[in-house]
């Protein structure tokens, strides 16, 4: 496995810098070069929760968002934005667990990219899913 850490949005608040967005995540996203996907480690710390000790699912959907666009943007540098996302919480993600998320480009139709991703824990188990189709932006 080749993996290769992608160079970040800094204002992004998944991948940026917290010097840029105080916000930020400060997530590394990599792209493992031999299977073509994104790949995400993360360690929820307790900001990220919404119940106590159960990660928000809006933080996972931006990470998902994100583990989804830069498979994208490995593999095509123009700008595509997020139109639809579908997202299935399986199981809880814990507060201080170890998780990764992976992100795919399935296919690509004209102006739109299919995706999918998924956040696993440290034993395998998906926790969560998400579909999404993101579309070539004519604005930026
Ligand atoms: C590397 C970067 C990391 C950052 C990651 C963050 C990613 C994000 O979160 S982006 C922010 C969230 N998303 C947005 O703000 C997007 C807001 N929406 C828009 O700007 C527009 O609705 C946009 C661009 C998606 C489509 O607008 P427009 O260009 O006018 O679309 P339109 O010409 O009608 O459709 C283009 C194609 O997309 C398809 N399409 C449009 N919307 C959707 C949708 N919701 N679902 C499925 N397909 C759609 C159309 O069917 C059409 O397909 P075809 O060309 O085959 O007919």
């Amino acid at each position: 496995m080749s993996l290769k850490v992608l160079p970040g949005t800094p204002s992004c608040f998944v991948c940026g810098d917290k010097k840029e967005n105080s916000r930020s995540l400060e997530l590394n996203i990599c792209w493992d070069e031999d299977d073509e996907h994104t790949s995400i480690s993360f360690v929820p710390d307790g900001s990220w929760c919404g119940y106590e000790g159960i990660v928000h699912g809006g933080i996972l959907a931006a990470i998902l968002d994100d583990a989804m666009a830069w498979a994208i943007k490995a593999l095509d540098d123009r700008t595509y934005v997020t139109a639809k996302m579908n997202v299935t919480f399986k199981r809880p993600v814990q507060l201080h667990g170890h998780y990764s998320a992976s992100g795919f480009l399935d296919r690509k139709e004209e102006r739109r990219a299919y995706t999918s991703a998924l956040i696993q824990d440290e034993d395998g188990n998906t926790c969560v899913e998400a579909k999404a189709v993101f579309v070539l932006t004519k604005a930026i």
